[in-house]
């Protein structure tokens, strides 16, 4: 079952000449972790914020569990979705385990003591956070805090989550503590909506990447999928002295030098030989590399909107539906 369904997505903001987002398609099954891949400004906090319903579409439709976010029957769904979002939404003053009790108050009302200190106590644990409970968030370094949002985002044991830039401004240590979560709730079965601009990061956690740039989707499909699909494999082709004969070549092949060494895109080695024998040149080393998905990443940034419109109808036609 898609647990979220988006149709024709369009958000345009009042006094704003270009869309925030434009025409977006997206469905996310139970237990995927979705990575909504993208730069500053391309419409990824907006796209959650619709979801969410804190926004309204101009445009299109969003389900989420099988119901319109803007509809009423949304509001009971959305007691099973956890979020964290830029903000840290925790006070500075409370301690971390009063800023737990006091979420946890709001979701189980009618809770016995000891069955809220047990929750509280496991996502504490979870968080790394239990021996520091009794301090008051101002003491905490800005990792342990989001890491505390993190926890405070799951006391409704979701079964959605929400993460806006979860890691953004960390050290690398903090950043690896918050992916371990990530990754043990990815095994636990979670559904995980998760923006980032850091490729490791999403490379890493998710089963299902989308990027999108100023509004628009370039591309979408498993970390595999995408690589396999846009990654584009070269030659490297060492020769001794490069001559008149590239020349020949460039006619045949798409090519780039630097130095005495010849970059040919394509993997299709027969016929480099082919070309190359008839050049007469000598080669000194022949083999072919792949490009990374950050490679990848930043060509489907650069890529001109009709450049990028091919790669989309492509990425669509691959993505299992
Ligand atoms: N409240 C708003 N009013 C007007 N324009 C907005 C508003 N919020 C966002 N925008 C614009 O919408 C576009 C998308 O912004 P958004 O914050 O969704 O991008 P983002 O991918 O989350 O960026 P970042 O990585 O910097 O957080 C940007 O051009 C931004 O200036």
């Amino acid at each position: 079952m898609d647990i979220i369904e988006i149709k024709n997505l369009c958000k345009e903001y009042r006094g704003k000449e270009e869309p925030a987002l434009k025409n977006i398609n997206i469905s996310i099954k139970e237990g995927e972790t979705f990575g909504l891949l993208g730069p500053n400004g391309a419409g990824k906090t907006t796209m959650v914020r619709l979801i969410l319903n804190i926004l309204k579409p101009t445009k299109g439709t969003i389900k989420v569990f099988g119901v319109d976010v803007t509809s009423k029957e949304y509001d009971k769904k959305r007691k099973k979705i956890g979020f964290m979002l830029e903000s840290l939404g925790v006070s500075y003053i409370l301690t971390g385990y009063e800023n737990m009790e006091f979420f946890d108050r709001i979701y189980y009302e009618d809770s016995s003591p000891s069955e809220r200190k047990e929750r509280i106590e496991s996502l504490l644990t979870f968080a790394g956070l239990w021996k520091v409970k009794d301090k008051p968030v101002a003491t905490y370094s800005h990792g342990m805090s989001r890491r505390l949002t993190l926890a405070r985002a799951l006391i409704c044991d979701p079964t959605l989550i929400f993460l806006d830039e979860p890691t953004l401004g960390l050290d690398p240590e903090a950043r690896t503590l918050i992916r371990e979560m990530l990754l043990a709730l990815k095994k636990e079965g979670k559904t995980v909506f998760l923006t980032s601009h850091d490729l490791e990061e999403v490379e890493k956690i998710c089963s299902n990447i989308a990027i999108i740039n100023h509004g628009e989707m370039v591309a979408q499909g498993s970390y595999e999928e995408l690589k396999s699909r846009f990654s584009a494999r070269r030659t490297v082709v060492k020769v001794k002295e490069i001559g008149p004969w590239v020349e020949e070549l460039s006619k045949e092949m798409k090519i780039e030098i630097d130095g005495n060494t010849i970059y040919i895109e394509g993997n299709d080695s027969g016929r480099i030989f082919e070309v190359l024998a008839k050049t007469g040149v000598k080669v000194q080393e022949m083999k072919t590399e792949e490009e990374g998905l950050e490679d990848l990443y930043l060509k489907l940034l650069k890529s001109e909107p009709e450049a990028r419109k091919g790669l989309v109808t492509r990425a669509l036609k691959g993505v299992k539906r």
